[in-house]
């Protein structure tokens, strides 16, 4: 399993970590365009290699993407992170060119590759990976719910003081401040409704500080966040190489789900190692269904800002 990493910033070289760690991938190779910072990168964690315990091979490369052929899987993380006060759509004027040129090289070198694209606005890049490749649409696909699943989890662990082992949870709809659909209605600990052990009012507020979780991580750090983005992408990258058939919510293509059409957005969906190999439709009570289409509405209003 050959995997390929381009941008080697802070969530490109986080996720790299995590999945030599992991150690399910025979090769990792990260692409940046800074000349030598991906060889740095690659070389600062290989030394890791035998004090964590991996027998990964993660090289760099500066722009040479014949270094990338034949890679089963590639993640898209190369663009510019939003600073305090933006929100990722403002990323758009920059993002969308790079996005169009990595994923259109990627293909050139690995016809039959799966993009994981990370860069944001994340549904919005995921829409223009569709219209500038001829990939399939379960070969694309879009991480950011794996991300806001894990800090509803968390969250919602905050708020009932209990172990995050003990949560379930999922957020859907756009990768957004104001986009997320965090399923307040279906989130369980053991398997109890989170609504058993906490007010509306603390649920309501355990959503709302779930939305804007990237957001609090930006104002705190000065850019954006790295080691739980690189974990959950790591995580989707194994699903995928080990056939693990999971369940994440992922932005994919919908054509009809979710009564979306000709739009990327999270939803649940099974992958594998074909990609995206279901999409999983599942019942939401009316006010959610309403948060999903208003959620659709904004992807949809930044997708009119391509250039296509
Ligand atoms: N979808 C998500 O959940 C999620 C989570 C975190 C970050 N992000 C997004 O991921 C992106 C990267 O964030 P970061 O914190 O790693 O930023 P960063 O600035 O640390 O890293 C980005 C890297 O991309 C490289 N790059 C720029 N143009 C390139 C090109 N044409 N080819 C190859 N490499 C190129 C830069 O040199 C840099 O090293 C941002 O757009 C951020 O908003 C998304
Ligand atoms: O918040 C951001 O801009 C980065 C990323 O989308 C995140 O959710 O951490």
């Amino acid at each position: 399993m050959k995997v390929t990493v381009v941008g080697a910033g802070a969530v490109g070289a986080s996720c790299a970590e995590y999945i030599a760690i992991k150690d399910f991938a025979a090769e990792v190779v990260l692409l940046d365009i800074k000349e030598g910072y991906a060889e740095g990168k690659a070389m600062d964690l290989m030394q890791t290699a035998s004090l964590n315990g991996f027998d990964t091979k993660i090289t760099g490369v500066t722009g040479d993407y014949a270094k990338t052929a034949d890679s089963d899987i590639a993640v898209i993380t190369s663009g510019i992170p939003r600073k305090p006060g933006m929100t990722r759509e403002e990323l758009i004027g920059i993002n969308a060119g790079i996005v169009k040129e990595v994923s259109s090289k990627l293909v050139e070198q690995s016809p039959n590759i799966i993009i994981i694209v990370v860069s944001n606005p994340m549904d919005t890049m995921t829409y223009l990976v569709h219209q500038t490749t001829d990939l399939p649409k379960n070969r694309i696909i879009g991480m950011g719910g794996a991300l806001d699943s894990a800090r509803f989890k968390y969250r919602l662990a905050e708020a009932m003081e209990a172990p995050i082992s003990d949560i379930d949870g999922m957020v859907i709809g756009g990768h957004s401040d104001t986009g997320m659909v965090p399923l307040t209605s279906h989130a369980t600990r053991n398997s109890i409704k989170v609504s058993e052990f906490l007010s509306e009012e603390r649920l309501q507020q355990v959503a709302e500080d779930t939305k804007v979780g990237g957001a609090t991580l930006t104002k705190l750090l000065g850019t954006s966040a790295w080691y739980a983005p690189g974990a959950a992408v790591s995580g989707l990258v194994q699903a995928i190489a080990c056939d693990q058939k999971k369940m994440f919510p992922c932005s994919t293509l919908l054509e009809g789900e979710y009564d979306l059409d000709d739009i990327c957005i999270g939803v649940p969906v099974i992958l594998g190692r074909d990609g995206i190999e279901k999409i999983v439709d599942i019942p939401l009570s009316d006010a959610e269904k309403d948060k999903m289409q208003e959620s659709a509405e904004g992807v949809k209003k930044t997708n009119g800002l391509l250039q296509l």
